[in-house]
């Protein structure tokens, strides 16, 4: 230091003034954002509502044994989805009379109106004492991805055997509890002499596992041509969460405001056939590996931060402890740090850029024959921030090989981020029930369905669109869905039953009062 000129020994100290100046100034900001982050809005304590009793959620035993006896009749019915144009219609088609007959009250209800849509797909309309409230919509789908017996710890995927307090089969949690949950959850209310004061639909699509093109599709077109309009629309896509977001101890519901885009493409190399005895130096197979190999090394950029996700984990900022509550409430400032974290497993990487399945290869025709072609399939699922021409640019630069032809079988960008705001008439229906029926959940936050679900079918009918099932999740859930296992505890189908009867009832109040107001019993 005394080696420095006196004007250097200036520009010195007032470098390090500064950087102290910057460095306590960034310790504030971060600080300020941690410690005043909003802590999760919770629910009004106790939801008024004028005039009308409200009926708790108590099954008897009956009851219980019904609605679990009801789904599992749901499972063994093979409601199962190969294509678009491959499904099985005999299953689909039993569907409608067997709901028929488990739910005998829906479906002879003066105030209901039940209708097939689309040869397999089912529309209720409830009509509601209060024409004035507008209506809400609640979707579930029929169909369900195929299963084979190895690898299950049970004998048939469809035989919704019961063990250990589990029923097991295909559809158990996706997403014949929720077509069941719904329609049981108004049995029980109507057998209760429950009339429901706001108009609700019950949508039931039979080919949400292909895209929904027949089902859902359909359903949305007759109430767009009948001009409705709903205050919200709930569908699967997302559940509460337990040991699932590391550093968070409750549990914590997470209602998707959003689902990812998704790009499904076709990449093929052709090439002249032979004999095998003298190949060529490059086969179409070994051409089409190679860039399906540059595809899988060289994942979609980091986008972490810039869509919904953030909100999400500033959400839940006040559940994680000192330090990781710093973290999740500055995230503008560790976004990088924590997407290294969160890209380590396949759910979290989800949530971190656009994913890349190679899910379809086909090439060959015998051993001793230069194959003639190779066909691969790549299903792309689109980070919010980003669009179906930016990912297949950079599918484009990739590959780099002119001798790969790419053709998109089918896309469409990420869905509009639903709103999440204390006004919002959804968001505090679901607020309210979910504290009623899950009281240990520490916190409700908006989130990113990873999967694409027929909610994307409805956006002309509303923009409060939100994917979430009343269900406990854990870590070893998420290869239950399409995968070996799958399986819904007793317990929790129960739940969701309640927090469906619940949910009707608390829709019916005019509109939610003022936020963080005190509610009062009648
Ligand atoms: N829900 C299924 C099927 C599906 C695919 C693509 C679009 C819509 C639905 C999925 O997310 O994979
Ligand atoms: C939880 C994600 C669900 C994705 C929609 C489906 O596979 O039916
Ligand atoms: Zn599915
Ligand atoms: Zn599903």
């Amino acid at each position: 230091m005394a080696a420095l000129s006196p004007r250097s020994r200036g520009v010195l100290w007032a470098v390090l003034w500064g950087l102290l100046g910057a460095t306590v100034a960034l310790l504030v900001v971060v600080l300020a954002r941690t410690y005043s982050v909003r802590p999760p809005a919770s629910a009004p304590t106790i939801w008024a509502r004028k005039g009308e009793r409200h009926i708790d959620p108590a099954f008897s035993p009956q009851e219980r044994r019904e609605l679990k006896e009801a789904l599992k009749g749901a499972i063994r019915l093979q409601t199962v989805s190969f294509a678009p144009d491959d499904q099985n219609t005999t299953a689909l088609a039993e569907f409608g009379p067997y709901i028929r007959k488990v739910f005998p009250a829906v479906f002879s209800a003066s105030f209901i109106q039940h209708e097939v849509i689309g040869e397999y797909s089912h529309l209720f309309t409830v009509q509601g004492s209060d024409p004035q409230l507008q209506p809400y919509m609640l979707i579930a789908h029929i169909d369900v991805v195929p299963a084979s017996p190895p690898g299950w710890d049970i004998d048939d995927p469809f035989s919704a055997e019961e063990r250990d307090g589990f029923i097991y089969g295909r559809g158990t949690l996706d997403n014949k509890n929720s077509v069941m949950g719904i329609l049981h959850a108004l049995e029980f209310l109507l057998r209760r002499n429950y009339r429901p004061r706001r108009s609700f639909y019950i949508g039931l699509g039979h080919d949400e596992e292909v895209g929904g093109q027949k089902g859902a599709v359909k359903i949305a077109a007759e109430l767009e041509s009948r001009g409705v309009q709903l205050s919200y629309l709930l569908d699967e896509g997302s559940f509460i969460l337990e040991g699932v977001i590391t550093g968070i101890k409750k549990p914590a519901a997470i209602i998707a405001v959003t689902e990812k885009g998704a790009v499904t493409t076709h990449l093929s190399v052709t090439s002249v056939p032979g004999h095998s005895s003298a190949p060529p130096k490059r086969t179409s197979i070994g051409i089409l590996s190679e860039a399906l190999s540059r595809l899988e090394l060289h994942p979609m950029p980091s986008l972490f931060g810039e869509g919904p996700e953030s909100m999400m984990f500033e959400e839940l900022a006040p559940e994680f402890s000192f330090p990781l509550n710093i973290i999740m409430a500055n995230l503008w400032l560790f976004a990088p740090l924590l997407s290294r974290f969160l890209e380590q497993t396949p759910t979290t990487n989800a949530l971190v850029r656009t994913t890349t399945a190679i899910t379809l290869f086909h090439a060959g025709v015998k051993s001793n024959v230069i194959p003639p072609s190779a066909n691969a399939t790549v299903n792309f699922r689109i980070h919010p921030a980003q669009t179906v021409d930016e990912v297949l640019e950079i599918v484009d630069k990739t590959i780099n090989d002119k001798r790969v032809k790419i053709e998109v079988e089918s896309a469409f960008d990420p869905l509009p981020v639903s709103p999440w705001d204390d006004q919002t008439f959804g968001l505090q229906v679901f607020r309210k029930t979910i504290q009623d029926v899950f009281p240990d959940v520490g916190s409700v936050a908006p989130g990113i369905c990873i999967g694409n679900t027929d909610s994307r079918h409805f956006g002309s009918l509303t923009n409060a669109i939100y994917r979430f099932n009343p269900v406990v999740f854990k870590p070893d859930d998420m290869p239950r869905f399409h995968g070996l296992n799958e399986k819904i505890s007793v317990e929790s189908f129960e739940k969701q039953v309640g927090f469906l009867f619940q949910l009707i009832q608390n829709s019916d109040i005019d509109q939610p009062p003022e936020p963080h107001a005190n509610f009062h019993e009648l």
